[in-house]
């Protein structure tokens, strides 16, 4: 793991939350993308090494929507960034951990994305980011 890429955010309203973290931050976000895969828009925020990504349903069987009904808006995952994905996934599971995704998909902001189950992570959701 080389640094933590982002911190995702399950929110309700992107619009509106967009709009917080900008005051809150001071910046804009730097990008919008919808990964219809995942039913997810997601909006992006550079803090310096790492970024904030928040993330809203684009439909009900979303794992978003399901996490914010379950629970509620808030911190949804940790993702780090990896140079070898294919190999971290090895690793990790040798290490025992339970990988959702043992072969990498499209993530959003130009990366191949792999997540691990919560239950095998101390209760986080746990994502692995690599450039493409
Ligand atoms: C890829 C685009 C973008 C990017 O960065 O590029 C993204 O980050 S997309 C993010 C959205 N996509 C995902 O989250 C994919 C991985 N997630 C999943 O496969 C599911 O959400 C899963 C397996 C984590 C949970 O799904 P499930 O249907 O099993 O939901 P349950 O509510 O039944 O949860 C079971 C169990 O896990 C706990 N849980 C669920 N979500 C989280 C979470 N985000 N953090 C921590 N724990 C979580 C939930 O509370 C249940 O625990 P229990 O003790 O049984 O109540
Ligand atoms: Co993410």
């Amino acid at each position: 793991m080389r640094k933590i890429e982002h911190l995702g955010i399950a929110v309700a309203d992107l619009e509106k939350s967009n709009a917080l973290f900008k005051k809150l931050l001071g910046s804009a976000h730097y990008k919008e993308e919808t990964v219809e895969g995942e039913g997810v828009k997601t909006s992006f925020f550079q803090i310096g090494e790492t970024k904030i990504e928040l993330l809203e349903a684009t439909r009900e069987d979303s794992p978003i929507a399901k996490f914010i009904s379950k629970k509620s808006e808030g911190i949804h995952h940790i993702a780090f960034d990896v140079q070898d994905i294919y190999a971290e996934v090895e690793r990790l599971k040798n290490e025992g951990f339970e990988i959702l995704n043992e072969t990498p998909k499209e993530g959003a902001d130009n990366k191949l994305v792999v997540f691990l189950h919560p239950r095998s992570t101390n209760g986080v959701l746990v994502e692995l980011c690599q450039e493409r």
